[in-house]
């Protein structure tokens, strides 16, 4: 019987578990018929003649392990194509270089600490003006957007304060100026919880460091498109700017995505158990969840998503030594930077992933000396609360 999904949110995507396991997977591809793809670790391929080969002629160009991949992923994505970077850092650089000197990026004002680093650092620095812009009321978008805007960057829900955008909103308002493309880091919700393509945007890129390889071992980006123009330019970028990644961690990244099902759907569950036990602890000021109906925007992730990830952040209440000696006390969670593996991790934005971001706007984003995220993991439900109850009790001992 078909998985009914979460009431009230969009059901789940059809044959999601089937297209992970076996999509890009087709054993009749090797002369061995494996039917776990092989990595393939060979630089170089062998040629018949000068330029006639069996489609691979070198590794950054081409490789057997690193397709497997990307045509998994494009089908998760429910997209025509998907390319692999070293990074999600790797994926913004890449779909940035779509840009040309002059021309202007629109970024929601809460956006990962690192692709503010880049926009404000990098980018900026070499002739791409950057905004930021509360997306949460489309209305700014559409009032921020130039004839010189190219692109439009959405993270949704966003890193850390869990803002939801509606994607398929700002999608009707782009897609009135011909000329802006519109990305959506997914890195956040998955492919399994929310499918950006799907819902207007021309870009979907992952860090897939994070929920899509769900193991905490791979560094890699993934891009899905559909458009055969995009595809092509972001394709010759990856040769050209040559930020691929190994086939090693291809082959672990594939391998992560045949139980990114079942791990999606444990993350929702311990995320919004985490949530409904903070949001009634007397040390905790507010809990920001999308899946609670306290979320200024819960009614925009149900119609947009399938469920939702571990993610969840909150105020504990005090000061900076609270939520220091909050993060210290924990056993079970873990305090550490990144997101998405099945081990919960506990982090403090401001020092530790937006530390790149100016404190004026971190404030002024709420990214507090009192702010904590949690990415809540595949543990038992009962030791994660445990340890939050433990380890907030003992922050004000
Ligand atoms: C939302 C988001 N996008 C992009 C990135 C960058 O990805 P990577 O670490 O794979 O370079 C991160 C974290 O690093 C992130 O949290
Ligand atoms: N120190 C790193 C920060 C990595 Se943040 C990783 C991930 N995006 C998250 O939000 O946890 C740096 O990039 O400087």
């Amino acid at each position: 019987m078909a998985d009914a999904g979460t009431p009230g949110f969009l059901p789940p995507f059809k044959h999601f578990a089937t297209d992970a396991i076996h999509c890009g997977q087709e054993p009749e591809q090797w002369r061995s018929g494996a039917v776990v793809p092989p990595i393939s670790l060979s630089t170089t391929f062998k040629q018949q003649a000068p330029g006639e080969h069996t489609g691979y002629e070198y590794i950054r160009s081409g490789n057997p392990t690193r397709e497997c991949l990307e045509k998994a992923m494009a089908a998760l994505d429910g997209g025509k194509y998907c390319l692999a970077y070293s990074s999600g850092s790797a994926a913004l650089l890449n779909i940035c270089h779509l840009l040309k000197p002059g021309d202007t990026v629109i970024s929601i004002d809460d956006v990962y600490g690192g692709t503010n680093r880049y926009f404000q650092k990098v980018a900026s620095e070499n002739n791409l003006k950057v905004i930021f812009v509360d997306c949460t009321n489309p209305k700014c978008l559409e009032a921020a957007i130039t004839p010189e805007t190219k692109l439009v960057w959405l993270e949704t829900p966003t890193n850390p304060t869990l803002k939801v955008i509606d994607i398929k909103a700002c999608a009707d308002i782009v897609r009135r100026h011909p000329g802006v493309l519109l990305a959506v880091d997914n890195s956040f919700m998955s492919a399994y919880f929310q499918r950006p393509l799907s819902l207007g945007a021309d870009i979907c890129m992952s860090s897939a460091t994070k929920y899509m390889n769900g193991h905490s071992d791979v560094l890699i980006g993934l891009v899905s498109v559909n458009r055969d123009d995009l595809y092509e330019r972001l394709k010759f970028l990856q040769n050209a700017l040559g930020a691929v990644p190994s086939p090693f961690d291809c082959f672990l990244c594939n391998r992560g995505l045949k139980t990114l099902h079942i791990r999606m759907k444990l993350h929702f569950k311990n995320g919004l158990a985490v949530a409904k036990f903070l949001e009634c602890h007397p040390r905790v000021e507010k809990v920001i969840y999308p899946g609670l109906p306290s979320h200024p925007q819960h009614e925009v992730i149900k119609k947009q998503c399938t469920g939702c990830p571990g993610m969840v952040t909150f105020y504990i209440k005090g000061n900076i030594k609270n939520a220091s000696a909050f993060l210290r006390k924990l056993k079970v969670f873990t305090l550490a930077e990144s997101l998405g593996g099945y081990e919960s991790l506990a982090e403090h934005p401001a020092i530790m992933t937006h530390a790149s971001v100016p404190e004026k706007e971190r404030e002024k984003l709420g990214i507090t000396d009192t702010l904590i995220r949690l990415s809540v993991g595949l543990e038992d439900e009962e030791d994660l609360l445990g340890d939050l109850d433990q380890a907030l009790e003992a922050a004000f001992a």
